[in-house]
């Protein structure tokens, strides 16, 4: 998987190997997403030159402005199964672990050789079993429980390893919280992080998987670490500027002034979190600019169809389409010098959103409720 930020420069490097064709066509999987529609005339000229080559290398799996983000798009078109080993030119391809995939993102000359040959060197990770028991609580979500987890191990606690999460209150995870737990394994330093296969990600991919596929386990014994929490009393977390794991409850921070709230991206744009962001607006109305965007077409039609975007629009929220949008700060709703954003991402270090923009990561309920205040809110207290 490579996406028109990385295709870029993956394509360049293929040209400057000597390669000709590409390995396989229809093991290739572009979606466009960073910058979508392009907001200006460089990108749109580059973003025409890899929609050029995938048209001439026969790429059958390309993926054009409009689908969404590239990771939703690859698990949605069922390219992400157990099992599989997938690599993407994108740090959080650690996503497809939610559907037992091994994903892990490598450098855009890594994906050329991949496009060229389909084969790469990889260092077997350790394993990290992370076992999380108990019942999340009321307003606690998949967000709160990777920021939780974040905190504990820190940004660099899980380097080069694979984190595997077990335990009830994993197993009672959607496959939509799955991927927004396993999204953050990078964020710890994870080279992959997953779910064992359960019938859920055989649900999900009923009328989805590509290919046939059987359910990988680890071997007993092979963990070469093992941690354990129970999180039945993990409350709404934030993580503060400019770290990651800098996280606190939300409750510490409240009152912060906010100046934007989005609620988006492959961390954080699937229907369940749409739903939630909608059922705390409705019948409100925001304080402050809120940008919401759903993470795939899919995605904004189930929420068209189901009255959520009509909620949120309501309420005084702008709708975005599908795509990246703010998140790395590159097109639309990025901040001005000095501003706040309370988002639903997954990164928040110097300039990841405006130069000199203030980024905080919490959930959807948690954005939700920043949103209608217009000041750092506990979803608990609206
Ligand atoms: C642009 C891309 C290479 C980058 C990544 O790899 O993660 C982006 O998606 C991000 O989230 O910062
Ligand atoms: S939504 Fe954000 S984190 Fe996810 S792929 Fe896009 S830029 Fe990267």
């Amino acid at each position: 998987m490579s996406h028109d930020g990385t295709s870029v420069l993956a394509i360049k490097a293929f040209r400057e190997m000597g390669s000709e064709k590409v390995w396989d066509k229809s093991r290739i999987v572009i979606p466009f997403d960073h910058i979508v529609p392009a907001n200006n005339e460089t990108a749109a000229t580059l973003q025409a030159e890899v929609r050029r080559w995938a048209r001439a290398q026969g790429i059958e799996n390309f993926y054009d402005c409009g689908h969404g983000i590239c990771h939703q798009v690859f698990c949605e078109m069922g390219f992400a199964l157990p099992g599989a080993l997938v690599v993407g030119a994108d740090s959080h391809s650690c996503t497809y672990g939610a559907l037992g995939a091994f994903g892990t993102g490598v450098g855009a000359t890594d994906m050329a050789e991949i496009y060229s040959r389909g084969r790469l060197w990889f260092r077997v990770p350790e394993t990290i079993c992370m076992r999380l028991e108990g019942t999340l609580g009321d307003m606690v979500s998949a967000k709160d429980l990777a920021l939780f987890v974040v905190k504990e191990m820190g940004a660099d606690g899980a380097n080069y390893m694979s984190v595997e999460f077990v335990g009830g209150a994993v197993e009672r995870l959607s496959i939509s919280g799955r991927m927004t737990l396993c999204n953050m394994g990078v964020e710890m330093g994870a080279k992959a992080a997953i779910v064992p296969p359960d019938e859920s990600v055989d649900a999900y991919l009923a009328r989805r998987a590509r290919r046939p596929y059987t359910h990988i386990h680890s071997d007993p014994g092979s963990y070469y670490r093992e941690i354990e929490y129970d999180v039945s009393d993990i409350p709404p977390m934030i993580a503060a500027p400019y770290r990651v794991d800098n996280v606190h409850p939300v409750r510490d921070l409240a009152g912060i002034e906010v100046d934007q709230v989005f609620i988006g991206t492959c961390t954080n744009g699937r229907l369940e979190d749409l739903e939630m962001a909608a059922r705390i607006v409705k019948g409100k109305r925001v304080k402050i600019r809120t940008l919401v965007i759903p993470a795939s077409r899919e995605i904004y039609l189930g929420a068209l169809r189901s009255g959520v975007i009509e909620t949120l629009v309501e309420a005084g929220a702008m709708i975005g389409p599908p795509g990246c949008g703010p998140c790395l700060g590159a097109h639309m709703g990025v901040l001005g010098d000095g501003e706040v954003c309370l988002s639903t991402s997954n990164r928040n270090f110097p300039g990841r959103m405006g130069r000199n923009g203030k980024v905080y990561l919490a959930s959807p309920a948690t954005a939700a409720a920043t949103a209608i205040t217009g000041k750092i809110t506990d979803p608990r207290d609206v």
